[in-house]
């Protein structure tokens, strides 16, 4: 077998960049490692300055071809895109599962199903995206959505794939063309994501994946003059990084980062749903920046709540997360699992009680947590841990609630736990956050914008929000026939209508 090719649960992955429709080498490689058993997954190829140049020369040498295509045809290629994610599905599932150790039946049941599904919807929306011309005394102004160029889009470990595809779909749909930079920790699915969009007929140059440390690649990308969007999922400190450089040629950038979002229980809540909600809070071990990692529960069902909360996850079976049983599986990487600790430990020592866990388990697991006993302006409940660990505090009545809920530099979400509609609509709409579920979680229309507020974010992606974000917005103003202009004085002012 080639020295560039490496086989995870029997699959063959390629380490190697994808640039211009050719596997590319680098100098040097990276190790990949699984979280699961910290076995080695595969020499990765390190990018540098130079495999950046020539990613984004390709795709600008690929942009106008892609971009003059018609929208039907770009949209019949991404379904064909989907398709094989579909055929490959299973493969997908197992691949990232051993890559960043989340849950397998997740992969194959949702997550894998959502990464089609990104490249059908925005498929599906590019056909349908129209805006009504506006008239002013007779002069049509029309709105088009014009491609805007070659996108960077630089994307995490927590869900790479289904957070690499969320950009990439609707980047490609608005016929730009893109260079993809997954994580470090996380490389593999985006080279199968290669191999699948080739065979499904995308040109040379449309798409490429640039593997590599974001501190040794990530720069040569985001300052590049070429580029015309960035998109970054991860977390703020590198996101301002990423603003820093992208400012050098003022290139638009989207933005989706961490959270610290509250659960709020009010006491009429369906105190079973309630728990279940905040159980679900653990789900990839909570590596999932919408977790709603606060609880804050209203003061007379507290103990209750705790008490039926630990009996659940008491339940809860910690593993192996290729195997059916499994809810929680291992944390990334031993520097997330220290990181984790830290905070933990930090917390502990500041006077926080344990409920449950508050320590590590054997391997790369970390057990899940409740602490109580928080100060508000404490780090615990004001850092995004990105591990099981939550917190819970109490509260008396709406005010004390969204005052809890609002205070933190963060804006992703928030969940509310209610058995009152009219309590819902008051709250839902005090709280500062990209979205707010009520008696539920996760669940969202692709149609809907998501993003933060606060430091969680800048802008909105998803349906239009995305057009709007990866195109060039254009108004066209037509004169009606027969129109003979004769300045602005004689058309009553310039710009009214
Ligand atoms: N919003 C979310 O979904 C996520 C949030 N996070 C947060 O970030 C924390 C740290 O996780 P990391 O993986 O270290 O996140 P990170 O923000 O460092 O990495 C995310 C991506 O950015 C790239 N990157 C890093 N430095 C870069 C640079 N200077 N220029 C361009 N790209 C660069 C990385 O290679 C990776 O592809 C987590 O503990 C969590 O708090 C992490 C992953 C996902
Ligand atoms: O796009 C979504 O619906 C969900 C995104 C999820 C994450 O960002 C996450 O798992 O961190």
């Amino acid at each position: 077998m080639s020295q560039h090719l490496t086989t995870v649960a029997g699959v063959t992955v390629d380490t190697r960049h994808f640039i211009g429709g050719e596997r590319v080498a680098s100098a040097d490689t990276f190790t990949d490692v699984s979280p699961i058993d910290g076995s080695t997954l595969g020499e990765i190829a390190r990018g540098t300055a130079t495999e950046a140049a020539a990613a984004v020369a390709a795709a600008k040498a690929a942009f106008p071809a892609w971009a003059a295509t018609p929208r039907a045809e770009r949209a019949r290629l991404l379904h064909a895109v989907a398709d094989g994610v579909e055929k490959r599905l299973e493969d997908l599932a197992m691949v990232e599962t051993c890559d960043n150790g989340a849950l397998l039946r997740s992969h194959r049941r949702g997550v894998m199903p959502r990464v089609a599904h990104n490249f059908r919807f925005f498929a599906d929306w590019l056909l349908t995206l129209e805006h009504e011309d506006f008239d002013t005394r007779g002069h049509t102004n029309h709105v088009s959505w014009d491609p805007a160029g070659p996108c960077v889009l630089i994307t995490p470990w927590n869900a790479p794939l289904m957070l690499a595809t969320w950009k990439v779909a609707p980047a490609l749909a608005a016929g730009n063309t893109v260079v993809l930079k997954p994580a470090e920790w996380s490389p593999l699915t985006a080279s199968l994501l290669a191999d699948i969009a080739a065979e499904a007929g995308l040109p040379a140059g449309v798409l490429n994946v640039v593997q590599g440390y974001g501190s040794e690649i990530g720069d040569a990308l985001t300052s590049h003059p070429d580029v015309r969007r960035i998109s970054f999922t991860g977390s703020v400190p590198t996101a301002r990084r990423i603003a820093a450089s992208a400012a050098a040629h003022l290139t638009p950038l989207s933005l989706e980062l961490g959270g610290k979002s509250p659960l709020l229980v009010f006491a009429d809540a369906d105190l079973d749903l309630a728990v279940d909600l905040a159980v679900e809070q653990y789900d990839n071990a909570g590596q999932v920046c919408l977790a709603a990692t606060r609880l804050l529960v209203e003061e007379p069902v507290a103990e209750e709540f705790t008490r039926r909360f630990v009996a659940r996850v008491a339940r809860l079976k910690q593993g192996d997360p290729r195997e059916e049983a499994t809810d929680i599986g291992p944390n990334i990487h031993p520097r997330q699992l220290e990181k984790i600790d830290g905070f933990v430990q930090r917390a502990l020592a500041a006077g926080a009680r344990a409920v449950i866990g508050g320590h590590r388990r054997d391997g790369r697991y970390y057990a899940p947590t409740l602490l109580t006993d928080v100060a508000q302006d404490s780090e615990i409940v004001q850092e995004e841990v990105f591990g099981p660990v939550l917190t819970l505090q109490t509260f008396t009545g709406e005010d004390e609630a969204v005052r809890l809920a609002n205070d933190t530099r963060f804006g992703l979400a928030a969940t509310l736990a209610t058995g009152d509609a009219e309590r819902a609509a008051r709250v839902s709409a005090r709280l500062v956050a990209g979205t707010v579920w009520v008696n539920c979680f996760f669940v969202r229309d692709l149609r809907a914008p998501f993003g933060g507020s606060r430091q969680s974010g800048m802008g909105r992606e998803g349906g239009t929000w995305s057009f709007d974000f990866y195109c060039d917005l254009k108004n066209t103003v037509t004169a009606p026939e027969g129109f003979a202009s004769k300045g602005c004085d004689a058309k009553g002012g310039k710009n009214h209508g």
